[in-house]
């Protein structure tokens, strides 16, 4: 099956690729949370969260991708987010993270 194993090698980049686009999606976010714990600054934005939620849904249904796949996938993201920056905000590194170490 020559033709399954040419699929999966294709999967195979994609999910690296998205496993280095996570990795510096959360490097920005870090340093937003040291901004907000900085400057007192709620952990969360949900008007912020709205905006992009609607922007993403916009975005996956001309990339003929399921809106609410997109919307799940946004909020799980944003959970691990937003306790990131709780741990920040009470002065913990990020699990996961060189701060860790
Ligand atoms: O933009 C922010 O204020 C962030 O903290 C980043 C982020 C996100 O990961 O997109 C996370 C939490 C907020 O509720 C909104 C957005």
């Amino acid at each position: 099956m020559s033709e399954l194993l040419g699929i999966r090698s294709s999967i195979d980049n994609i999910d690296a690729a998205l496993i280095h686009l996570l990795a510096e999606r959360f490097k920005f976010t870090q340093q937003v949370g040291r901004l907000k714990a900085t400057h007192g600054l709620p952990p969360s934005d949900p008007d912020r969260e709205r905006r992009q939620i609607a922007r993403l849904r916009n975005l996956a249904v001309d990339a003929h991708l399921d809106p609410a796949f997109a919307e799940k996938w946004f909020n799980f993201v944003v959970d691990e987010v937003i306790q990131h920056h709780v741990e920040l905000a009470n002065g913990a590194g990020a699990p996961g993270t060189a701060d860790e170490l």
